[in-house]
């Protein structure tokens, strides 16, 4: 067979089961229909009927462990809020990353197994609302997931005056590693409508997301002192920089 044609596709990294979009930033994985659509209409379902903060704008419900940004850990204060019965079946299977006292017995094990994130938040979108460009801290968490419901959205990624915009589809899940994750901020503007690349104007509509987090294991080391709350931390810098989590 001429392999021609899948040259492209063998040149792409795949991480388990998503495979890295050929785009800068790089690190950005992606897999689309990680649910059926019946799926998701079940979920929104749930979701409407969620105890939602009464406030407008972009809200957020968090599960699992809640991270303290003095102790740079997990707040033993606040115990674990458990997974909810309708967010197993959405948990990726990641396996147990940045681990180096594992075994490679127990490597293997979690391999097939993953580890559970240590943090999921359900975010809801009314049609308009956005985040502010922001990277996610690095000293408290390793790689993101995302799982987009309900109407796409333009995410905005920057690193300077580069702005990269990715369409965050219904249904699929998104992993930031490496440099979209490190270097690039992420976010996504308030506004009614988004242009497409094909001219089209889209209207918002209501989307829901859920992130996924797992804390991070040993120190970043990553060093971007414009980005890093690890490398500002240590070259003494105080001044907060834009991150929401
Ligand atoms: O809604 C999303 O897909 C991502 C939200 C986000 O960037 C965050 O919660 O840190
Ligand atoms: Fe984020």
């Amino acid at each position: 067979m001429d392999n021609h044609e899948n040259h492209d596709h063998d040149n792409l990294h795949c991480l388990f089961g998503l495979h890295e979009l050929p785009i800068e930033p790089h690190g950005l994985f992606w897999q689309d229909d990680f649910i059926t659509p019946e799926h998701e209409t079940q979920l929104l379902s749930i979701f409407r009927s969620l105890d939602w903060p009464d406030r407008s704008g972009r809200l957020a419900l968090h599960y699992g462990y809640t991270f303290d940004y003095t102790t740079f850990g997990v707040d033993p204060n606040v115990p674990f809020i458990p997974f909810p019965e309708w967010l197993i079946p959405l948990i990726p299977k990641v396996p147990q990353h940045n681990d180096k006292n594992q075994t490679s017995q127990a490597s293997q094990a979690s391999q097939e197994v993953g580890r559970p994130p240590d943090q999921v938040c359900l975010q809801y979108y009314p049609p308009g609302s956005g985040i502010p460009p922001h990277v996610d801290a690095h000293g408290a968490w390793d790689e993101l997931y995302a799982l987009s419901l309900g109407a796409p959205t333009l995410m905005e990624f920057r690193q300077g005056e580069r702005r990269v915009e990715v369409d965050l589809t219904p249904r699929s899940l998104m992993c930031m590693s490496g440099d979209s994750r490190l270097h690039w901020t992420h976010g996504i503007k308030k506004r009614k409508t988004d242009p497409l690349p094909d001219g089209r104007v889209r209207p918002r509509g209501e989307r829901w997301s859920l992130t996924y987090r797992w804390v991070r294991r040993g120190e970043c080391e990553c060093g971007d002192l414009a980005l890093c709350d690890v490398a500002r931390r240590r070259g003494g810098i105080e001044k907060e920089m834009r991150s929401v989590k």
